[in-house]
């Protein structure tokens, strides 16, 4: 069991994958373990909006929900140092990727379709696998998605099995990252920068649009 990272982890843990991929239950487990603040990018989605998913959907439509799912994330990537777990479709705009790949390590829980199936199965909060047969949709965004999310800087198997079993995995790929990454200031001892400067405050800060609006 990994009981402490070899170094703080310096960047914010952005967990991405298709849905049923455990991102929101591992996540959660995950920075507990590591002392750290959680958000699910979804939940905070749906507080900005003042409505489930379904209803941002419904009354809305999808392009809409993917401008605010964007704009959310945008923001919470210039929050302190946290693990954030994303809605499956996230990490396919463009944009999302270059500020993740800019302040995040980028971490892809990989599943099975029949694991996918079974677990999204439970619950009736996911749209998109209500336009459909839910296992046949999730082929179909498994074959477009899975070469966007092979982008992503670690990719960790979420197989079937115990929760705390992906967790253990997720903490072990991140671990031997940052062990492999040396440090700036083994490199540069006279180097005080830390990973990532300081927002410009003329173009940072509020980080993004009101998402309300
Ligand atoms: N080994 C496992 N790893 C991750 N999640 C698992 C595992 N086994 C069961 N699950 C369950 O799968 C369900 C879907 O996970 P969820 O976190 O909602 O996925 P996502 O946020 O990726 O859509 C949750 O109820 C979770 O507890
Ligand atoms: O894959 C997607 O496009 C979506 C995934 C969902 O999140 P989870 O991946 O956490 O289920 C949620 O953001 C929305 O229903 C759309
Ligand atoms: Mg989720």
């Amino acid at each position: 069991m990994i009981t402490a990272l070899h170094r703080p982890l310096p960047r914010t843990l952005v967990l991405v994958g298709l849905m049923g991929a455990g991102k929101t239950a591992v996540g959660k487990r995950v920075a507990a373990r590591l002392g750290l603040g959680f958000t699910d990018a979804d939940h905070a989605i749906e507080e900005a909006a003042g409505c489930s998913i379904p209803d941002i959907f419904e009354r809305y439509g999808e392009p809409a929900f993917r401008d605010l799912e964007r704009r959310v994330i945008a923001r919470l990537m210039h929050e302190p140092v946290q693990v954030l777990s994303t809605g499956g479709g996230a990490f396919m705009d463009a944009q999302t990727r270059a500020t993740v790949a800019e302040r995040g390590l980028s971490l892809w829980l990989k599943a099975e379709l029949e694991v996918l199936a079974t677990r999204t199965a439970k619950r009736h909060n996911r749209p998109l696998l209500r336009q459909g047969d839910p296992k046949a949709v999730l082929a179909g965004l498994m074959e477009r998605r899975h070469p966007i999310y092979a982008l992503a800087d670690l990719t960790v198997d979420s197989r079937d099995g115990p929760v705390e079993e992906t967790v253990e995995r997720v903490l072990a790929a991140i671990d031997a990252r940052l062990a492999a990454e040396t440090p700036a200031s083994e490199t540069d001892p006279g180097q005080t920068t830390p990973d990532h400067p300081a927002p410009d405050p003329l173009t940072a800060g509020p980080a993004a649009p009101d998402p309300t609006d």
